[in-house]
């Protein structure tokens, strides 16, 4: 099998550091092209083993994958060096948000299979939680799922249900990153030094996340589980509910999934 990513940053390196980790494809049968950060991706090829090219004809000579994981804004740039040397059997996969199928088809003027994907960079520890949806022809939707869940769990939507899962998983783990980062800055302002507070966030964050893990009891008992009647926890619940949690993070999200909309008609 050969797999070709047109983009090698932060997500694509998510996606193939977690496929190679997990075995299910070889280093030498990933191809990777960036537009002009090479040094970036000579590193991959000297720690990964993996092949790094320039030149679209090697790249896209018997390719059974194409990753296309720029930014959607480079997405035409992107095209334009693919267009001439696609070959029929070559299946397009996207990571690109709000970047509708029809478009990929539009700029890339190919009947070929398209998938998009929706992964997380949580790949790079085969975590993602990832959205697929295909076009009508796309064939071995299996074998894409294989190669998906080599990296983490998977779901299959519609097309415009994209929207929403960029919104909860694509963006979702920034989202809980930042809830961190303020975590540990309202642990400076109660007195701890720096250092002090992220020691403690990062321990907190670990310790949560293997307890989601390991337990089979719903995050609301896990919560209850901590909370004593007229306790400090109930008391700082109270007030974090007060302040409208739920209202903060149903804007946060609806503002993801609407940006999501915006990109998909920018190209229209
Ligand atoms: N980051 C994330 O968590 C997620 C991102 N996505 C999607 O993944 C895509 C990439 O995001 P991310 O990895 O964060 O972005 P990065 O900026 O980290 O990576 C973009 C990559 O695209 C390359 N590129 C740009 N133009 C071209 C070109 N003409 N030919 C070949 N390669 C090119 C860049 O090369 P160079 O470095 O040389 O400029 C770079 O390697 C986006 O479309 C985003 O919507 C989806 C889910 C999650
Ligand atoms: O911020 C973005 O647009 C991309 C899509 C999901 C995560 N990162």
């Amino acid at each position: 099998m050969k797999i070709v990513f047109y983009g090698a940053g932060n997500m694509a390196s998510a996606i193939f550091i977690g496929m190679i980790e997990n075995r299910v494809v070889k280093p030498e049968q990933i191809y990777l092209t960036s537009r002009s950060q090479q040094d970036k991706v000579m590193f991959f090829k000297e720690n990964l083993g993996v092949n790094v090219s320039y030149d679209d004809t090697e790249l896209l000579d018997d390719a059974d994958y194409v990753i296309l994981a720029s930014k959607p804004q480079s997405f035409p740039d992107v095209a334009k060096r693919i267009r001439p040397y696609l070959e029929e059997k070559t299946k397009i996969v996207s990571v690109m948000a709000g970047t509708q199928i029809k478009t990929i088809r539009r700029e890339l003027r190919t009947e070929n299979p398209i998938a998009r994907i929706m992964p997380n960079t949580n790949a790079m520890v085969q975590h993602s939680v990832s959205g697929i949806t295909y076009s009508r022809n796309f064939p071995d939707k299996d074998q894409l799922v294989e190669l998906m869940e080599s990296f983490g769990t998977t779901v299959v939507v519609e097309e415009d249900v994209m929207h929403n899962i960029t919104a909860a998983t694509g963006s979702g783990s920034a989202f809980l990153y930042f809830i961190y980062e303020k975590y540990a800055e309202s642990l400076m302002e109660l007195g701890f030094s720096e250092e002090e507070a992220l020691f403690l966030t990062r321990n907190l964050v670990i310790g949560a996340g293997k307890m989601v893990e390991d337990s089979e009891l719903p995050f609301s008992q896990l919560r209850k589980n901590i909370t004593s009647k007229k306790g400090t926890t109930e008391a700082g619940l109270n007030a974090l509910d007060g302040e409208g949690i739920k209202r903060i993070l149903t804007a946060t999200l609806n503002a993801a999934a609407n940006r999501s909309e915006e990109l998909s008609k920018d190209d229209e």
